[in-house]
């Protein structure tokens, strides 16, 4: 997947303006930023349901603005807003999304995967929201498809939930499915993703990876620890090791010894702006 120089306005509003990245086949690419800053926008411009203003565009070697139905058939869309469901039971939902698919992997299979086979008989519109997004999952993913669109998908997910749907992602991401992730969780970023975008106001304000965005694995670290004296003693330095070495050598094993560098999430929140950061 290609993304150049993609510009969204909608009338005045520049949603979109001017961002370009690259999507390799197999990787689990996350898109953040705060709200409003164009990530959905981008999105839906990839999945071919929104005209974008000008740039290029290539998702699986198509053109999304002119989807076709075989190169709907190898994308999966986990959007925000799920969809309503009448009163069919979680299989007859998923068998019925099956039939839209040349390929479809099998629903029983795909209900267990996602945890929902305890669910199985049950209507879909009673599910918690938590299962509930579960299913628009099962419901992305029947299709077996290529590239799988997740939009902000563990929201409403308990801890436990959250975990078992991140070993999911990890298992298609292993069968080589390329994922595009749009998520406010840094951790689900962390574990997840191979790389990343950050987008601010419509624009790319950083790429990389969770380990070194923002350069977090070069910045100086702050080692703490308390001295002889019992007194907390802090120290920012760009060679922890050569500073703990020296502590040790001076007296053993340091009090309350920790080494901290910054974490994806200071990484992220220093690339913002700071009117966005506490919006
Ligand atoms: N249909 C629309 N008409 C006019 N403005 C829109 C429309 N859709 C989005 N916008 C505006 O475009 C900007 C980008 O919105 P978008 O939904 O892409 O952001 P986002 O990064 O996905 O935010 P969130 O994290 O809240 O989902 C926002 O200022 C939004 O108000």
């Amino acid at each position: 997947m290609r993304v150049t120089d993609l510009h969204k306005h909608y009338g005045p509003k520049h949603a979109v303006d001017g961002i370009s990245f690259e999507v390799p086949a197999g990787q689990v690419f996350a898109l953040l930023g705060p709200n409003g800053a164009g990530k959905s926008t981008t999105v839906e411009v990839l999945e071919g349901y929104r005209a974008r203003t000008s740039g290029q565009v290539s998702v699986l070697g198509a053109d999304p603005g002119r989807p076709t139905p075989a190169w709907r058939a190898r994308i999966g869309i986990v959007a925000q807003s799920t969809k309503d469901l009448s009163d069919l039971t979680v299989t007859e939902v998923v068998r019925q999304f099956a039939t839209f698919y040349p390929h479809p992997r099998r629903p029983e299979a795909v209900i267990e995967q996602v945890g929902l086979a305890d669910d199985a008989r049950t209507r879909a519109s009673a599910l918690s929201g938590g299962r509930r997004r579960r299913l628009d999952v099962a419901l992305g993913i029947i299709g077996d498809p290529e590239l799988l669109f997740l939009d902000e998908p563990t929201t409403g997910f308990d801890p436990e939930a959250r975990r078992e749907f991140w070993a999911l992602v990890q298992l298609l991401a292993a069968d080589g499915t390329t994922i595009l992730l749009t998520t406010h969780y840094l951790d689900e970023v962390e574990v997840l993703a191979d790389a990343l975008a950050v987008i601010d106001r419509g624009r790319i304000v950083a790429t990389g990876t969770p380990a070194t965005l923002g350069d977090r694995d070069r910045a100086p670290a702050t080692v703490r620890w308390r001295d002889a004296g019992g007194t907390w003693r802090t120290e920012l330095t760009g060679e922890p090791a050569a500073l703990v070495g020296r502590l040790h050598a001076a007296g053993g094993e340091p009090d309350g010894l920790s080494v901290h560098r910054p974490t994806l999430e200071d990484a992220y929140l220093s690339l913002l702006t700071p009117a966005e950061v506490s919006r």
